[in-house]
């Protein structure tokens, strides 16, 4: 699927250095640890990584949407406004007509007892101060058609509907405030093969309708590929590798992200959990680049200096000592470009 109009160049969202961390008795959680990037007016962004990475946390962070005992810090700029400067009254009125949400399960978010009709006029009268009924009843009706569900169901009841209807109508929901930005956290994975097609076909509807950008958040490289303009690849909280998806998945410059999409195509599966070794603990993650321990160009510099994110010259921004090496970005001696010798890595420290 090719998508008909390209992204303008205007940022809608801009993140410096954003951290997200969960205070917990063990020590603060750091899931999202100084990540940078810029989405631009009706762009699409993948973001993938296993389990446990941080994706959720950093697409909750950039609404603000995150639990009592998460704290966010660093800059992050909607529409040129620095949103964490804004007190969460304003952050909440932002919320509700411009940044919107698709969430993994949304059936606990319709209200049994209210019809479809009741929702859709809830939803826009609360951030549409004085919208009128016949437009309230276009918008919706639109929204309903956009996601496939008949005029003719407008006035049911959600119990009516089945469990992908119901996810359907949530995103409908979403989309009939025409927000700037979406986050959509894992929204197919309740969803039939058809229904992902369509919801696909909807994200560009949607970018080319309202010029919405939108961070889409997936363990299916399948859907990146196919609807993603560019995608960001998160590791242990930082974003190790972001670029254009076609080119990332072509020429991965990243190790994990090479590990990556050979753990899925090898297994055929959406699943990702088959890099050997697991993600680390976001309290205590491993010195220099997190991903060290399990990475197979690991150098000795890697286990104890943190890479700084670069762009290189295919134009992906990778942040990995031995790509930037490779490309001669950066200059290493003997000893710091020796392969990571772990067993004696662990003796030395013991020592
Ligand atoms: N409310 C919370 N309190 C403390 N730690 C949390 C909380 N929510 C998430 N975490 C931790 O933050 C880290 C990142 O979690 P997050 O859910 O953002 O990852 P993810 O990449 O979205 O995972 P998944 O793909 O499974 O949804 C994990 O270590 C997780 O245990």
């Amino acid at each position: 699927m090719t998508s008909v109009s390209s992204p303008s160049d205007d940022p809608v969202l801009e993140a410096e250095d954003l951290r997200v961390w969960y205070g917990t008795e063990r020590g603060p959680v750091r899931a999202v640890d100084e990540v940078s990037f810029s989405l631009r007016r009706g762009e699409i962004l993948g973001l993938v990584g296993e389990s446990g990475c941080g994706k959720s946390t950093l697409g909750r962070g950039l609404l603000g949407l995150l639990p009592d005992g998460a704290a966010r810090d660093g800059v992050l700029r909607f529409k040129g406004q620095d949103m964490l400067t804004l007190s969460p009254r304003e952050q909440g009125r932002l919320r509700g007509c411009e940044l919107g949400m698709i969430f993994q399960e949304p059936l606990t978010r319709l209200n049994p007892l209210m019809r479809i009709s009741e929702h859709f006029s809830e939803t826009l009268r609360v951030h549409e101060k004085g919208i009128s009924k016949d437009e309230v009843q276009r918008r919706s009706l639109e929204a309903l058609r956009v996601m496939g569900i008949p005029p003719t169901r407008f006035r049911a009841y959600p119990h009516e509907f089945s469990g992908g209807m119901r996810q359907r109508l949530m995103i409908a929901l979403t989309l009939v405030l025409q927000p700037a930005f979406v986050v959509a956290d894992e929204p197919t994975t309740a969803l039939d093969v058809l229904v992902e097609a369509q919801i696909i076909r909807i994200l560009h509807d949607l970018r080319d309708r309202f010029d919405t950008s939108l961070l889409l958040i997936t363990h299916n490289l399948g859907i990146v590929a196919e609807a993603c303009d560019r995608v960001a690849v998160m590791y242990a909280g930082k974003i190790v590798e972001i670029g254009d998806a076609r080119e990332v998945f072509r020429h991965p410059q990243h190790p994990y992200t090479r590990e990556l999409l050979r753990s899925t195509i090898s297994l055929s599966t959406t699943g990702l959990n088959y890099i050997e070794g697991a993600p680390p603990d976001l309290t205590s993650p491993p010195p220099g680049c997190h991903f060290h321990p399990r990475c197979p160009d690991a150098m000795a510099v890697c286990a104890t200096r943190s890479p700084e994110p670069i762009d290189l010259p295919g134009g992906n921004r990778v942040a990995c000592w031995s790509a930037a090496s490779a490309h001669g970005l950066v200059t290493l001696d003997a000893e710091e470009s020796a392969p990571l010798e772990r067993e004696e890595l662990s003796v030395a420290d013991e020592a």
